[in-house]
Protein backbone atom coordinates (compact mmCIF):
# COMPACT_ATOMS: atom_id res chain seq x y z
CA UNK A 1 0.00 0.00 0.00
CA UNK A 2 1.21 3.47 -0.57
CA UNK A 3 1.09 5.62 2.76
CA UNK A 4 2.20 9.31 3.70
CA UNK A 5 3.03 10.08 7.28
CA UNK A 6 2.49 14.01 8.73
CA UNK A 7 5.20 14.38 11.08
CA UNK A 8 8.87 12.82 11.33
CA UNK A 9 9.45 13.01 14.79
CA UNK A 10 9.62 9.99 17.29
CA UNK A 11 6.36 8.51 16.18
CA UNK A 12 5.88 9.47 12.37
CA UNK A 13 9.49 8.63 11.71
CA UNK A 14 9.60 4.93 13.74
CA UNK A 15 6.09 4.14 12.37
CA UNK A 16 7.51 4.88 8.71
CA UNK A 17 10.41 2.93 8.57
CA UNK A 18 8.67 -0.31 10.07
CA UNK A 19 5.57 0.24 7.75
CA UNK A 20 8.43 -0.01 5.21
CA UNK A 21 9.87 -3.23 6.73
CA UNK A 22 6.57 -5.15 6.61
CA UNK A 23 6.53 -4.11 2.70
CA UNK A 24 4.22 -0.46 2.33
CA UNK A 25 6.03 2.01 0.24
CA UNK A 26 5.95 5.36 2.49
CA UNK A 27 6.42 8.98 2.04
CA UNK A 28 7.16 10.93 5.24
CA UNK A 29 5.87 14.98 5.21
CA UNK A 30 7.50 17.10 7.94
CA UNK A 31 8.31 20.51 7.91
CA UNK A 32 12.00 20.52 8.93
CA UNK A 33 14.55 20.29 6.28
CA UNK A 34 17.39 18.88 8.16
CA UNK A 35 14.74 15.74 9.22
CA UNK A 36 14.02 15.14 5.72
CA UNK A 37 17.35 15.43 4.39
CA UNK A 38 18.61 13.20 7.57
CA UNK A 39 15.54 10.38 6.48
CA UNK A 40 16.72 11.10 2.89
CA UNK A 41 20.59 9.82 3.45
CA UNK A 42 19.37 6.64 5.05
CA UNK A 43 19.95 8.11 8.71
CA UNK A 44 17.45 8.48 11.81
CA UNK A 45 16.92 12.02 13.06
CA UNK A 46 15.90 10.30 16.66
CA UNK A 47 18.06 7.65 19.05
CA UNK A 48 16.33 4.27 18.92
CA UNK A 49 17.09 0.82 18.96
CA UNK A 50 17.19 -0.76 15.88
CA UNK A 51 15.82 2.19 13.73
CA UNK A 52 19.34 3.07 11.91
CA UNK A 53 19.45 0.05 10.26
CA UNK A 54 15.63 -0.26 9.13
CA UNK A 55 16.09 3.44 7.73
CA UNK A 56 19.50 2.90 5.88
CA UNK A 57 17.80 -0.45 4.03
CA UNK A 58 14.95 1.49 3.14
CA UNK A 59 15.67 4.73 2.81
CA UNK A 60 15.50 5.65 -1.57
CA UNK A 61 13.58 2.96 -1.89
CA UNK A 62 10.19 2.41 0.18
CA UNK A 63 11.18 4.99 2.45
CA UNK A 64 11.37 8.53 1.44
CA UNK A 65 10.87 12.19 2.81
CA UNK A 66 9.92 15.31 1.74
CA UNK A 67 8.23 18.98 2.80
CA UNK A 68 6.23 18.78 0.03
CA UNK A 69 2.43 18.10 1.13
CA UNK A 70 1.79 17.32 -2.40
CA UNK A 71 3.63 13.65 -2.03
CA UNK A 72 0.11 12.65 -0.37
CA UNK A 73 -1.45 12.80 -3.88
CA UNK A 74 -0.18 9.17 -4.88
CA UNK A 75 -1.04 8.04 -1.33
CA UNK A 76 -4.04 5.88 -0.01
CA UNK A 77 -3.99 6.76 3.17
CA UNK A 78 -2.44 9.55 5.25
CA UNK A 79 -1.06 8.72 9.16
CA UNK A 80 -1.44 12.47 11.05
CA UNK A 81 1.71 11.67 13.81
CA UNK A 82 1.98 15.03 14.93
CA UNK A 83 2.90 16.92 18.72
CA UNK A 84 0.11 17.21 20.80
CA UNK A 85 1.56 18.99 23.83
CA UNK A 86 -0.15 20.51 26.84
CA UNK A 87 -1.62 24.57 26.97
CA UNK A 88 -0.24 26.00 30.61
CA UNK A 89 -3.63 24.86 31.89
CA UNK A 90 -3.38 21.08 31.12
CA UNK A 91 -5.25 21.03 27.86
CA UNK A 92 -4.21 19.70 24.51
CA UNK A 93 -2.41 21.57 22.14
CA UNK A 94 -4.21 20.90 19.02
CA UNK A 95 -2.68 23.89 17.21
CA UNK A 96 0.03 21.80 15.26
CA UNK A 97 -2.25 19.16 14.79
CA UNK A 98 -4.69 22.56 12.73
CA UNK A 99 -1.89 23.18 11.56
CA UNK A 100 -0.92 19.98 9.86
CA UNK A 101 -4.70 19.16 9.05
CA UNK A 102 -5.39 22.61 6.70
CA UNK A 103 -2.44 21.60 4.92
CA UNK A 104 -3.25 18.27 4.35
CA UNK A 105 -7.20 19.43 3.25
CA UNK A 106 -5.78 21.74 0.50
CA UNK A 107 -4.07 18.89 -0.69
CA UNK A 108 -6.54 16.74 -0.66
CA UNK A 109 -8.53 19.35 -2.92
CA UNK A 110 -6.13 18.17 -5.94
CA UNK A 111 -6.67 14.64 -5.44
CA UNK A 112 -9.13 12.59 -7.61
CA UNK A 113 -9.85 9.54 -5.41
CA UNK A 114 -11.22 8.26 -2.18
CA UNK A 115 -8.46 8.92 0.63
CA UNK A 116 -8.39 8.06 4.45
CA UNK A 117 -7.02 10.01 6.78
CA UNK A 118 -5.71 8.55 10.57
CA UNK A 119 -5.07 10.17 13.31
CA UNK A 120 -2.11 8.79 15.02
CA UNK A 121 -1.19 11.36 17.53
CA UNK A 122 -2.78 10.96 20.81
CA UNK A 123 -5.91 13.15 21.11
CA UNK A 124 -8.81 13.20 23.25
CA UNK A 125 -12.22 11.56 22.27
CA UNK A 126 -14.13 13.75 19.24
CA UNK A 127 -10.84 15.48 18.01
CA UNK A 128 -11.01 13.58 14.69
CA UNK A 129 -14.57 13.94 13.86
CA UNK A 130 -14.87 16.86 15.62
CA UNK A 131 -11.91 19.07 15.30
CA UNK A 132 -9.48 17.28 12.51
CA UNK A 133 -12.24 16.26 10.25
CA UNK A 134 -14.34 19.59 9.79
CA UNK A 135 -10.53 21.22 8.78
CA UNK A 136 -10.00 18.61 6.05
CA UNK A 137 -13.20 19.18 5.15
CA UNK A 138 -13.12 23.13 4.54
CA UNK A 139 -9.63 23.00 3.32
CA UNK A 140 -10.29 20.40 0.20
CA UNK A 141 -14.10 21.13 -0.62
CA UNK A 142 -14.96 17.67 -0.02
CA UNK A 143 -17.25 15.88 2.66
CA UNK A 144 -16.24 13.34 4.81
CA UNK A 145 -18.10 9.83 4.21
CA UNK A 146 -17.84 10.61 1.02
CA UNK A 147 -15.13 11.19 -0.46
CA UNK A 148 -12.66 10.64 2.18
CA UNK A 149 -13.00 9.04 5.48
CA UNK A 150 -11.25 9.87 9.03
CA UNK A 151 -10.31 6.78 11.31
CA UNK A 152 -7.98 6.49 14.25
CA UNK A 153 -4.89 4.62 15.34
CA UNK A 154 -3.30 5.17 18.66
CA UNK A 155 0.19 4.53 19.52
CA UNK A 156 1.30 2.20 22.26
CA UNK A 157 5.32 2.47 21.82
CA UNK A 158 7.45 3.27 24.33
CA UNK A 159 10.73 5.27 24.00
CA UNK A 160 14.14 2.99 23.97
CA UNK A 161 11.85 -0.06 22.70
CA UNK A 162 9.98 1.55 19.69
CA UNK A 163 10.66 -0.44 16.95
CA UNK A 164 10.24 -3.71 18.75
CA UNK A 165 6.55 -2.51 20.59
CA UNK A 166 5.68 -1.14 16.71
CA UNK A 167 6.11 -4.50 15.39
CA UNK A 168 5.52 -6.66 17.81
CA UNK A 169 2.51 -4.88 19.49
CA UNK A 170 0.08 -6.48 22.28
CA UNK A 171 -2.74 -4.75 20.17
CA UNK A 172 -3.36 -2.53 17.43
CA UNK A 173 -6.80 -0.68 18.18
CA UNK A 174 -8.22 0.66 14.53
CA UNK A 175 -11.51 3.31 15.13
CA UNK A 176 -13.07 4.20 11.60
CA UNK A 177 -16.93 4.33 10.65
CA UNK A 178 -17.31 3.55 7.48
CA UNK A 179 -16.29 -0.51 5.86
CA UNK A 180 -14.69 1.28 3.64
CA UNK A 181 -11.66 3.21 5.84
CA UNK A 182 -12.34 -0.27 8.07
CA UNK A 183 -11.07 -2.22 5.11
CA UNK A 184 -8.15 0.12 4.43
CA UNK A 185 -6.72 0.07 8.17
CA UNK A 186 -6.83 -3.56 7.99
CA UNK A 187 -4.88 -3.33 4.70
CA UNK A 188 -2.60 -1.24 6.09
CA UNK A 189 -1.49 -3.46 9.37
CA UNK A 190 -2.46 -7.38 7.65
CA UNK A 191 0.82 -8.04 6.59
CA UNK A 192 1.86 -6.63 10.28
CA UNK A 193 -0.25 -8.71 12.04
CA UNK A 194 1.11 -11.52 10.19
CA UNK A 195 4.44 -11.19 11.39
CA UNK A 196 2.79 -10.88 14.99
CA UNK A 197 0.40 -13.59 15.24
CA UNK A 198 0.08 -13.58 19.14
CA UNK A 199 -1.39 -9.31 18.65
CA UNK A 200 -4.77 -8.73 19.33
CA UNK A 201 -6.67 -6.55 16.60
CA UNK A 202 -9.26 -4.23 18.01
CA UNK A 203 -11.70 -2.72 15.70
CA UNK A 204 -14.36 -0.01 17.44
CA UNK A 205 -15.36 3.69 16.72
CA UNK A 206 -13.23 6.71 16.32
CA UNK A 207 -13.85 8.04 19.59
CA UNK A 208 -13.14 4.81 21.50
CA UNK A 209 -9.51 4.15 19.94
CA UNK A 210 -9.02 8.03 20.89
CA UNK A 211 -10.13 7.40 24.68
CA UNK A 212 -8.11 3.75 24.67
CA UNK A 213 -4.92 5.37 24.33
CA UNK A 214 -5.55 7.40 27.10
CA UNK A 215 -7.51 5.11 29.33
CA UNK A 216 -4.14 2.93 28.60
CA UNK A 217 -1.47 5.65 29.60
CA UNK A 218 -3.68 6.82 32.26
CA UNK A 219 -4.02 3.21 33.76
CA UNK A 220 -0.13 2.74 33.50
CA UNK A 221 0.68 6.06 35.15
CA UNK A 222 -2.20 6.02 38.58
CA UNK A 223 -1.06 2.03 38.35
CA UNK A 224 2.90 3.49 39.33
CA UNK A 225 1.31 5.66 41.51
CA UNK A 226 -0.88 3.38 43.41
CA UNK A 227 2.56 1.30 43.96
CA UNK A 228 4.19 4.04 45.14
CA UNK A 229 1.32 4.96 47.92
CA UNK A 230 1.71 1.42 48.31
CA UNK A 231 5.17 1.41 48.79
CA UNK A 232 5.15 4.72 51.44
CA UNK A 233 3.41 2.97 53.47
CA UNK A 234 5.43 -0.27 53.13
CA UNK A 235 8.50 2.74 54.17
CA UNK A 236 6.81 4.01 57.14
CA UNK A 237 5.93 0.39 58.55
CA UNK A 238 9.72 -0.59 57.82
CA UNK A 239 8.20 -3.65 55.34
CA UNK A 240 10.24 -4.67 53.02
CA UNK A 241 8.74 -3.14 49.87
CA UNK A 242 10.09 -5.31 46.95
CA UNK A 243 8.99 -8.60 48.60
CA UNK A 244 5.23 -6.78 48.56
CA UNK A 245 5.20 -5.65 44.98
CA UNK A 246 6.85 -9.50 43.58
CA UNK A 247 4.01 -11.05 46.16
CA UNK A 248 0.79 -9.27 44.43
CA UNK A 249 2.52 -9.35 40.90
CA UNK A 250 2.37 -13.18 41.20
CA UNK A 251 -1.80 -12.12 41.05
CA UNK A 252 -2.66 -12.48 37.22
CA UNK A 253 -5.08 -9.93 38.07
CA UNK A 254 -2.76 -7.40 39.51
CA UNK A 255 0.73 -8.09 36.46
CA UNK A 256 4.04 -8.41 37.49
CA UNK A 257 4.65 -5.18 35.51
CA UNK A 258 4.63 -1.64 35.95
CA UNK A 259 5.30 -2.02 39.37
CA UNK A 260 8.65 0.00 40.01
CA UNK A 261 8.44 1.90 42.77
CA UNK A 262 10.39 4.97 43.60
CA UNK A 263 10.39 8.61 42.40
CA UNK A 264 7.77 8.36 39.65
CA UNK A 265 6.96 8.84 36.35
CA UNK A 266 7.51 11.49 33.83
CA UNK A 267 8.46 11.49 30.02
CA UNK A 268 6.93 13.17 26.75
CA UNK A 269 3.71 11.32 27.61
CA UNK A 270 2.30 10.34 30.40
CA UNK A 271 2.18 13.58 32.32
CA UNK A 272 0.90 15.43 29.49
CA UNK A 273 -1.86 12.66 28.58
CA UNK A 274 -3.34 12.64 32.15
CA UNK A 275 -3.37 16.22 32.43
CA UNK A 276 -5.21 16.63 29.22
CA UNK A 277 -7.78 13.82 30.07
CA UNK A 278 -8.11 15.08 33.34
CA UNK A 279 -9.06 18.68 31.99
CA UNK A 280 -11.20 17.26 29.05
CA UNK A 281 -13.06 15.65 32.04
CA UNK A 282 -13.47 19.02 33.67
CA UNK A 283 -14.70 20.35 30.25
CA UNK A 284 -17.66 18.03 30.94
CA UNK A 285 -18.27 18.69 34.34
CA UNK A 286 -16.80 15.35 35.81
CA UNK A 287 -14.13 14.91 38.51
CA UNK A 288 -11.60 13.00 37.44
CA UNK A 289 -10.53 12.11 41.60
CA UNK A 290 -8.16 8.54 41.04
CA UNK A 291 -6.43 10.37 38.50
CA UNK A 292 -6.00 13.82 40.33
CA UNK A 293 -4.46 11.49 43.29
CA UNK A 294 -2.17 9.64 40.92
CA UNK A 295 -1.14 13.51 39.73
CA UNK A 296 -0.36 14.01 43.98
CA UNK A 297 0.98 11.27 44.72
CA UNK A 298 3.26 11.29 41.73
CA UNK A 299 4.15 15.22 42.28
CA UNK A 300 5.02 14.05 45.87
CA UNK A 301 7.23 11.54 45.22
CA UNK A 302 10.50 13.94 44.76
CA UNK A 303 9.33 16.21 47.75
CA UNK A 304 9.29 12.98 49.97
CA UNK A 305 12.88 12.04 48.22
CA UNK A 306 14.03 16.07 49.63
CA UNK A 307 12.73 14.75 52.93
CA UNK A 308 14.80 11.54 53.46
CA UNK A 309 17.56 13.69 52.27
CA UNK A 310 17.69 16.41 54.75
CA UNK A 311 17.40 13.50 57.56
CA UNK A 312 20.73 13.23 56.66
CA UNK A 313 22.16 15.74 54.99
CA UNK A 314 21.56 19.63 55.27
CA UNK A 315 21.50 20.63 51.53
CA UNK A 316 22.04 24.37 52.31
CA UNK A 317 25.79 24.88 50.87
CA UNK A 318 25.88 20.94 50.17
CA UNK A 319 27.24 19.39 47.10
CA UNK A 320 25.03 16.96 46.04
CA UNK A 321 25.16 14.62 43.20
CA UNK A 322 22.41 13.85 41.09
CA UNK A 323 22.50 10.68 39.39
CA UNK A 324 20.31 10.32 36.42
CA UNK A 325 19.07 13.11 34.66
CA UNK A 326 16.75 11.36 31.81
CA UNK A 327 13.23 10.32 32.36
CA UNK A 328 13.93 6.78 32.22
CA UNK A 329 16.65 4.79 31.54
CA UNK A 330 17.86 3.39 27.83
CA UNK A 331 16.86 7.27 26.66
CA UNK A 332 18.37 11.01 26.57
CA UNK A 333 14.98 11.83 26.31
CA UNK A 334 14.45 14.63 29.73
CA UNK A 335 11.25 15.85 29.19
CA UNK A 336 9.39 15.65 32.56
CA UNK A 337 12.28 14.09 34.05
CA UNK A 338 12.16 13.35 37.84
CA UNK A 339 15.51 14.96 38.13
CA UNK A 340 13.85 18.07 36.78
CA UNK A 341 11.53 18.85 40.64
CA UNK A 342 14.45 17.64 42.64
CA UNK A 343 16.93 20.05 41.22
CA UNK A 344 15.06 22.93 41.28
CA UNK A 345 13.88 22.35 44.86
CA UNK A 346 17.86 21.74 45.57
CA UNK A 347 18.77 24.50 44.19
CA UNK A 348 16.11 27.03 46.35
CA UNK A 349 17.45 25.22 49.29
CA UNK A 350 20.68 26.47 48.26
CA UNK A 351 22.01 23.56 47.17
CA UNK A 352 25.72 22.59 44.71
CA UNK A 353 24.14 20.90 42.77
CA UNK A 354 26.34 18.04 39.87
CA UNK A 355 24.60 16.19 37.84
CA UNK A 356 25.41 13.09 35.74
CA UNK A 357 24.09 11.27 32.85
CA UNK A 358 25.58 8.18 30.92
CA UNK A 359 23.61 9.96 27.50
CA UNK A 360 21.36 12.74 28.40
CA UNK A 361 23.42 15.83 29.62
CA UNK A 362 23.26 17.88 26.66
CA UNK A 363 19.51 17.50 27.08
CA UNK A 364 19.84 18.77 30.46
CA UNK A 365 22.56 21.53 30.42
CA UNK A 366 19.82 22.84 27.57
CA UNK A 367 17.19 23.35 30.71
CA UNK A 368 19.67 23.75 33.57
CA UNK A 369 23.06 25.49 31.48
CA UNK A 370 24.51 26.42 34.91
CA UNK A 371 24.53 23.24 36.75
CA UNK A 372 27.57 21.67 37.15
CA UNK A 373 27.85 18.71 35.14
CA UNK A 374 30.15 15.20 35.53
CA UNK A 375 31.38 13.41 32.91
CA UNK A 376 31.16 10.11 34.64
CA UNK A 377 29.70 8.86 38.52
CA UNK A 378 32.37 8.31 40.15
CA UNK A 379 33.41 11.83 39.41
CA UNK A 380 30.06 13.11 40.29
CA UNK A 381 30.49 11.19 43.67
CA UNK A 382 34.37 12.72 44.22
CA UNK A 383 33.65 15.22 47.08
CA UNK A 384 30.08 15.03 47.23
CA UNK A 385 28.19 15.28 51.07
CA UNK A 386 25.16 13.29 49.21
CA UNK A 387 23.89 11.07 46.29
CA UNK A 388 20.25 11.34 44.82
CA UNK A 389 19.98 8.40 42.38
CA UNK A 390 16.76 9.36 40.11
CA UNK A 391 17.19 7.02 36.84
CA UNK A 392 17.48 3.21 36.90
CA UNK A 393 20.22 2.94 34.94
CA UNK A 394 22.46 -0.17 34.60
CA UNK A 395 25.71 1.42 35.89
CA UNK A 396 24.08 3.42 38.99
CA UNK A 397 22.98 -0.16 40.00
CA UNK A 398 26.81 -1.51 39.64
CA UNK A 399 28.56 1.04 41.88
CA UNK A 400 30.41 0.03 44.59
CA UNK A 401 33.78 1.72 45.63
CA UNK A 402 32.70 4.93 43.84
CA UNK A 403 30.52 6.05 47.03
CA UNK A 404 33.91 5.57 49.52
CA UNK A 405 35.40 9.09 47.50
CA UNK A 406 32.55 11.12 48.87
CA UNK A 407 33.22 13.61 51.26
CA UNK A 408 30.02 11.79 53.33
CA UNK A 409 28.83 8.86 51.83
CA UNK A 410 24.49 9.51 52.28
CA UNK A 411 23.10 8.05 49.45
CA UNK A 412 19.16 8.60 48.77
CA UNK A 413 17.84 6.15 46.61
CA UNK A 414 15.24 7.00 44.47
CA UNK A 415 14.60 3.90 41.98
CA UNK A 416 15.95 1.44 44.72
CA UNK A 417 18.30 -0.05 43.09
CA UNK A 418 21.94 0.33 44.94
CA UNK A 419 23.29 -2.25 47.00
CA UNK A 420 22.97 -1.40 50.36
CA UNK A 421 26.74 -1.78 52.10
CA UNK A 422 28.88 -1.29 55.19
CA UNK A 423 30.28 2.18 55.14
CA UNK A 424 28.18 4.37 53.57
CA UNK A 425 24.69 5.76 54.68
CA UNK A 426 21.77 4.30 52.83
CA UNK A 427 18.51 5.11 52.85
CA UNK A 428 15.54 4.19 49.72
CA UNK A 429 12.96 5.90 49.15
CA UNK A 430 10.44 3.30 49.21
N1 LIG B 1 6.96 9.88 21.64
C1 LIG B 1 6.33 8.76 22.01
O1 LIG B 1 6.93 7.86 22.59
C2 LIG B 1 4.88 8.58 21.68
C3 LIG B 1 4.11 9.64 21.23
N2 LIG B 1 2.77 9.46 20.98
C4 LIG B 1 1.97 10.57 20.45
O2 LIG B 1 2.30 10.74 19.05
C5 LIG B 1 2.21 12.12 18.68
C6 LIG B 1 3.53 12.56 18.05
O3 LIG B 1 4.53 12.51 19.05
P1 LIG B 1 6.07 12.59 18.68
O4 LIG B 1 6.38 11.76 17.49
O5 LIG B 1 6.79 12.29 19.96
O6 LIG B 1 6.21 14.15 18.28
P2 LIG B 1 7.50 14.92 17.78
O7 LIG B 1 7.40 16.29 18.33
O8 LIG B 1 8.70 14.08 18.01
O9 LIG B 1 7.30 14.99 16.16
C7 LIG B 1 6.43 15.85 15.50
C8 LIG B 1 7.01 16.16 14.11
O10 LIG B 1 6.06 16.92 13.37
C9 LIG B 1 6.75 17.89 12.58
N3 LIG B 1 5.79 18.93 12.22
C10 LIG B 1 5.34 19.97 13.00
N4 LIG B 1 4.42 20.68 12.31
C11 LIG B 1 4.27 20.08 11.10
C12 LIG B 1 3.44 20.33 9.97
N5 LIG B 1 2.57 21.35 9.94
N6 LIG B 1 3.55 19.50 8.90
C13 LIG B 1 4.42 18.47 8.90
N7 LIG B 1 5.23 18.19 9.93
C14 LIG B 1 5.15 18.98 11.03
C15 LIG B 1 7.89 18.33 13.47
O11 LIG B 1 8.93 18.91 12.67
C16 LIG B 1 8.29 17.00 14.12
O12 LIG B 1 9.30 16.34 13.37
C17 LIG B 1 1.82 12.87 19.98
O13 LIG B 1 0.42 13.01 19.99
C18 LIG B 1 2.26 11.91 21.09
O14 LIG B 1 1.49 12.08 22.26
C19 LIG B 1 2.16 8.25 21.12
C20 LIG B 1 2.88 7.16 21.56
C21 LIG B 1 4.30 7.22 21.86
O1 LIG C 1 2.11 7.58 24.98
C1 LIG C 1 3.32 7.45 25.02
O2 LIG C 1 4.12 8.25 24.55
C2 LIG C 1 3.94 6.23 25.64
O3 LIG C 1 4.09 6.49 27.08
C3 LIG C 1 4.69 5.43 27.81
O4 LIG C 1 6.00 5.14 27.32
P1 LIG C 1 7.31 6.00 27.77
O5 LIG C 1 6.89 7.34 28.28
O6 LIG C 1 8.25 5.92 26.63
O7 LIG C 1 8.01 5.23 28.96
P2 LIG C 1 7.59 4.20 30.12
O8 LIG C 1 8.52 3.06 30.06
O9 LIG C 1 6.16 3.91 30.12
O10 LIG C 1 7.97 5.04 31.45
C4 LIG C 1 7.26 6.23 31.78
C5 LIG C 1 7.69 6.73 33.15
O11 LIG C 1 7.22 5.85 34.17
C6 LIG C 1 8.30 5.49 35.04
N1 LIG C 1 8.06 4.11 35.52
C7 LIG C 1 7.78 3.11 34.62
C8 LIG C 1 7.53 1.84 35.08
C9 LIG C 1 7.54 1.56 36.44
O12 LIG C 1 7.31 0.42 36.91
N2 LIG C 1 7.80 2.58 37.31
C10 LIG C 1 8.08 3.85 36.88
O13 LIG C 1 8.29 4.75 37.71
C11 LIG C 1 9.56 5.61 34.18
O14 LIG C 1 10.69 5.80 35.00
C12 LIG C 1 9.21 6.82 33.35
O15 LIG C 1 9.52 8.01 34.04
C13 LIG C 1 3.85 4.15 27.63
O16 LIG C 1 4.49 3.06 28.31
C14 LIG C 1 3.69 3.81 26.14
O17 LIG C 1 2.82 2.68 26.00
C15 LIG C 1 3.07 5.01 25.43
O18 LIG C 1 2.94 4.76 24.04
Amino acid sequence: MEISIIGSGYVGTTIAACFADVGHNVVNVDIDEEIVETLNSGNSPIHEPSLDERIEEHAGDRLRATTDYDAILDTDVTFLALSTPSTDDGHIDLSVMEAGAKSLGATLAEKDDYHLVVTKSTVVPTTTEEVIAPILEEHSGKTVGEDFDVGMNPEFLREGSAVDDFLDPDKVVLGSHTDRAAERLRGVFDPLLERAPDASLVETGIREAEMIKYANNAFLAAKISLVNDLANICKEYEVDTDEVLDAIGLDSRIGSEFLGAGVGWGGSCFPKDVAAIVAAARDVGYEPAMLDAAVEVNDNQPVRMLDILRDHADPDGARIAVLGLAFKPGTDDVRNSRAIPLIDALLDAGADVVGYDPVATENFRDKFPDLDYADSAESALDGADAALVVTDWDEFAALDDEFDAMADAVVVDGRNIVTRREGIVYESLV
